[in-house]
């Protein structure tokens, strides 16, 4: 089993303020991962750092074998699938569905004079297939459903056939039913023994996918908690990371998370 990413005691620093404060932390290519934490915890700044987008300021990140300040970023990024919000911003809205995740494999947004042979387009077609896009193909991205952007992206960020898939906050912006939808194409990416190693950025626990192995607590830029899903996952947990009172549910194979009241004490 190989190791897909290794922190040692990483710390990032803009000015006076510690976004990431010595995260020490290791994924296995089985992995998947699931970060959560509050707005402004450092969940984007931790998995910018994951997708060699930011050095450290301090400390040592192993990203695939390679250590990030000793190796040329433009070679490995193209074996990290990454969706952000950001990402999707850099889309051309006049630009098809199918050169959206055909020109992932230069690592581009937006075609302008790249050759992809048939096997490239066949790739993407068959991955839009895969995230339930299938019938988007032929649609400009600006005309899609938020929902609909988001499998695109996806199918986008497997394009190259990452060794590591990164999604920051795939779900923002869905409502029930896009959340869902979402939850269900995750499940099946989670529990298919060739999906790459996967780190999945979330506010809500409620859109953790069955099939996630492992989550990671951040607050302030520290580590509340990490480790295997049942053990991590505690109500506990989540009331130091998100500085309130919680309980926890969790029912065939989903948690469900809200305040600790009053009449639930005692
Ligand atoms: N260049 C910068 N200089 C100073 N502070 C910064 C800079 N970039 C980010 N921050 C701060 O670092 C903190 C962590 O930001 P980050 O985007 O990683 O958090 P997050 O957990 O992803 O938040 P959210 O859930 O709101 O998206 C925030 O308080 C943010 O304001």
């Amino acid at each position: 089993m190989s190791t897909v990413l290794e922190l040692a005691d990483v710390t990032v620093r803009r000015g006076q303020a510690t976004l990431l404060d010595q995260v020490s932390w290791t994924v296995q290519e089985d992995e998947r991962w699931v970060i959560l934490g509050p707005n402004g915890a450092g969940k984007t700044t931790l998995v910018q750092l994951c997708s060699a987008q930011i050095h450290p300021t301090s400390g040592v990140a192993g990203i695939l074998g390679e250590v990030l300040g000793t190796v040329d970023v433009f070679d490995l990024r193209p074996r990290i699938g990454y969706t952000s919000a950001a990402v999707a911003e850099r889309i051309p809205r006049d630009e098809l569905v199918r050169d959206v995740v055909v020109s992932a494999s230069y690592g581009v947004v937006g075609r302008w004079r790249e050759h992809y042979d048939e096997l490239d387009h066949d790739r993407a077609r068959a991955l839009l297939v895969e995230v339930g896009a299938g019938k988007l193909l032929d649609r400009t991205f600006g005309t899609l459903s938020e929902g609909e952007r988001k499998r695109v992206q996806i199918a986008r960020s497997l394009m190259t056939d990452p060794e590591l898939l990164i999604l920051d906050e795939p779900a923002a912006g869905l409502d029930l039913g896009g959340r869902e939808d979402l939850v269900s194409t995750m499940t099946v990416l989670a529990n298919d023994a060739l999906s790459p190693a996967i780190v999945l950025v979330s506010h809500h626990v409620e859109e953790i996918p069955p099939g996630f192995t492992h989550a990671l607590m951040l607050r302030e830029g520290r580590v509340m908690a990490q480790g295997p899903m049942a053990e991590v996952m505690t109500a506990q947990n989540l009331t130091l990371t998100f500085g309130m009172s919680l309980m926890l549910t969790y029912e065939d194979g989903r948690y469900a998370a809200r305040r600790r009241t009053r009449r639930h004490v005692g």
